[in-house]
């Protein structure tokens, strides 16, 4: 029987336990126990008080310390934890940023030690209170960790990658910068996987060349050719080319540059750890010949920033066209051009990744009459089955028998030879829709005059 009874007080203590558990939660009293302990715990302590001012006491010069100090504590999660916080608005305009209110206090801690920082914002300084006993232990290497964690935000905040275009109005700041928030990457991008690899390790090991290209007497830069019809991903590769070098884009609209010295500065105003970007090269050149006015940029001037006369170290350069053909070749030798990438329209692998990406497809029953209607040589751009797919996400057997039937209206179309795709010919029109990486960031509301699967990379 004391058995019994013994059990059921244990279940019982238990059970009641797990009550005062759920009340203490509930009810924010667990956080008023909390609070109690700190009080309690504060009179057994002897604390010391450092104060940090945002002013260097003699000089009245700013205290690095502080700005440092600063971006360490906005960076602390106990921010959001504390009873009162500021939200402000970061760089960007969508970014919200917790900061420290007056007087709140906030918790961190350190190698076992709790430490409590508050801001007293009347004498503009920080206040850090740190028990005595852990003081010799740890105020030293604390602070250290401050400063090492404080320039890592730093750095990773300067990284925050920028898209830079030229400015036609302002002639003293020509680029201008936005942040670069494209989220194409290599992955996302229906690329044949070697492709992606060779790229991939290209791009790795040009950032790890430096003294490679300067024992060869090279400048350390490298420079693609992305070529293909419009739509098939020239200016999305270029945006994860950017992501995984984590370089900073600079968007070149030759019809905006009026001399070849305005080129050069406009190179030499270009930051180190960039991607320098040419979209319609061929578009350019084929206009370029028609105008011959001396107040246009030249070939030449054009043949000496693909040579890296201006020596801009540490650029990725890359020249994006429709086709390859009717070019001279001097604007594509070894040297000006160190890889050419062919960007073709869909062929049913690349239809298959992307099924898989936006509609969630592995298998389909249509996806053989799909192979088939790709077998005889019909295609679409990237572009054109990415629309269709996202049009019809909800329901993939529409958007599969929608792709069908407009490959097959493709088809047909061109046996008849009613239409040409954009792109197979050297068709250059004012306004053409690539209007590449601008398009992409139409969203910026600057206004320019102009805009501005793949199967082989070669050396
Ligand atoms: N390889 C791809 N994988 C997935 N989506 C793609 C791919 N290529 C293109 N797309 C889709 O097509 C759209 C247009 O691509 P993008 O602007 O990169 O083509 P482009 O080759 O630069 O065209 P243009 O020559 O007209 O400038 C992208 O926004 C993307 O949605
Ligand atoms: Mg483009």
């Amino acid at each position: 029987m004391l058995f019994y009874n013994l059990i059921f007080l244990i279940i019982l203590i238990l059970f009641l336990l797990f009550l005062l558990r759920i009340l203490l939660f509930k009810t924010g009293l667990i956080y008023t126990v909390n609070k109690l302990w700190r009080i309690t715990q504060d009179w057994c302590h002897v604390y010391q008080f450092l104060t940090i001012p945002e002013l260097q006491n003699e000089t009245f010069h700013h205290n690095p310390l502080y700005t440092k100090l600063s971006r360490y504590l906005h960076s602390l999660s106990s921010i959001e934890d504390s009873d009162f916080t500021n939200l402000v608005n970061g760089k960007n305009e969508n970014d919200i940023v917790l900061t420290l209110n007056p007087n709140q206090i906030i918790q961190d801690s350190f190698l076992g030690a709790t430490v409590f920082w508050f801001n007293d914002s009347n004498l503009r300084k920080f206040v850090l209170k740190i028990r005595k006993v852990d003081k010799r232990r740890i105020l030293r290497p604390y602070l250290h960790y401050i400063l090492t964690v404080s320039d890592e935000i730093e750095e990773q905040r300067k990284r925050d990658l920028r898209l830079f275009i030229i400015d036609g109005g302002d002639r003293n700041q020509r680029w201008r910068s936005f942040p670069f928030t494209h989220p194409s990457t290599f992955e996302t991008m229906a690329i044949e996987t070697d492709l992606k690899n060779r790229v991939k390790s290209d791009l790795e090991s040009f950032l790890n060349a430096k003294q490679h290209y300067h024992r060869l007497g090279r400048v350390w830069k490298r420079s693609f050719l992305l070529y293909g019809p419009s739509g098939t991903g020239k200016s999305s590769f270029v945006a994860a080319m950017a992501n995984f070098l984590k370089y900073d884009v600079y968007d070149i609209d030759l019809f905006q540059i009026e001399t070849d010295s305005d080129l050069k500065s406009l190179l030499l105003e270009t930051k180190p750890k960039s991607i320098i970007v040419i979209e319609d090269l061929d578009q350019f050149l084929h206009e370029n010949e028609k105008r011959r006015t001396k107040t246009w940029l030249s070939s030449s001037g054009l043949l000496n920033f693909m040579d890296g006369i201006q020596s801009c170290e540490e650029r990725v350069t890359v020249f994006t066209m429709k086709t390859k053909e009717n070019i001279d070749p001097n604007f594509l030798r070894p040297g000006r051009v160190d890889i050419h990438i062919n960007f073709p329209l869909c062929n049913f692998s690349t239809f298959k990744t992307m099924a898989n990406n936006y509609l969630g497809l592995k298998e389909h029953k249509l996806f053989s009459q799909v192979e088939e209607i790709f077998g005889k040589g019909m295609s679409l751009s990237h572009a054109e089955l990415s629309e269709l797919m996202i049009a019809n996400r909800n329901s993939p057997s529409r958007a599969i028998r929608s792709i069908i039937a407009v490959l097959e209206m493709d088809g047909n179309r061109r046996r008849s030879g009613l239409i040409g795709r954009q792109g197979e010919h050297d068709e250059f029109q004012d306004g053409d829709e690539g209007e590449g990486l601008k398009k992409i960031y139409r969203v910026l509301s600057f206004k320019s005059t102009r805009g501005g699967g793949s199967s082989s990379a070669n050396n």
